[in-house]
């Protein structure tokens, strides 16, 4: 995208946004001026970006990614006002920070793209991409449809995989092995899968896939990360 077509683009986002301030508020515009990524690193290579319902499967997709090509990816570590889990690291699981300095961050525009779920905000910052940009790696992302609606309003022009669980009982099944969720969170994420499940059908995704069988559902999603994401072709014979 030419310098141009970014100046005219922020402009009309200007334009818009001062006549429809409740459509196109001031993060969006803010957004807008400030996820000029392309000019910012011209070979940004397209971002890969995981949605789906809590316990569908995400992490676990892309854990395996990640130690598949640990050379290719890098994982953008979130912000969240959430306490951390046992286990979870700061800095590496999540970057843990309380609610009033996260709110600060978003109005000073420190944000890509943010989503309050479950009581608790989670963003991802513009810096933990450039961390990986610098890296020469690709960017992967796991973010809520908040954050996917949000980040598909910037240059980024990502890759999104929707992570289908196979049925609600099962997702109920599985958050409930996990055993990080209170009754509470767990209704909570319970009640939000209907509704992320629905926005799985929109065309904002490249890519759905059905975790019911993991090894399967993995090998659909490596090869279309092969085949569209790092263009390894098997050559046929
Ligand atoms: N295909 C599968 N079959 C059975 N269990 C699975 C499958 N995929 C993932 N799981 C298990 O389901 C649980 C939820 O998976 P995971 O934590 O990866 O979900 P998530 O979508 O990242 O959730 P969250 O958004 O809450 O972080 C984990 O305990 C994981 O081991």
């Amino acid at each position: 995208m030419s310098s141009l077509h970014v100046l005219k683009r922020n402009w009309l986002f200007y334009k818009v946004s001062s006549f429809c301030p409740n459509q196109l508020d001031h993060f969006h515009f803010r957004t807008a001026l400030r996820t000029d990524f392309s000019t910012m690193h011209p070979k940004l290579p397209r971002p890969l970006v995981f949605c789906g319902p809590s316990g569908s499967g995400k992490s676990t997709l892309v854990k395996r990614l990640m130690d598949d090509f640990p050379e290719k990816f890098g994982f953008t570590v979130s912000h969240t006002t959430r306490s951390p889990r046992p286990g979870e690291k700061h800095g590496q699981h999540y970057y843990f920070i309380d609610e009033s300095d996260m709110k600060t961050a978003i109005a000073n525009g420190d944000f890509i793209e943010h989503a309050a779920f479950s009581g608790n905000i989670y963003g991802t910052s513009f810096r933990a991409v450039e961390d990986i940009a610098k890296q020469g790696k690709i960017v992967l992302m796991d973010i809520d449809m908040q954050g996917v609606k949000q980040i598909k309003q910037t240059t980024l022009n990502p890759w999104c995989v929707f992570i289908h669980p196979p049925s609600l009982p099962e997702l109920k099944e599985r958050l409930l092995k996990r055993k990080t969720e209170s009754e509470e969170s767990l209704a909570r994420r319970l009640a939000k899968a209907r509704e992320e499940i629905k926005f799985g059908l929109t065309p904002n995704f490249d890519k759905t896939l059905v975790n019911d069988d993991l090894d399967k559902t993995y090998k659909e999603l490596k090869k279309f990360v092969e085949e569209n994401i790092l263009e390894i072709r098997i050559p046929t014979v």
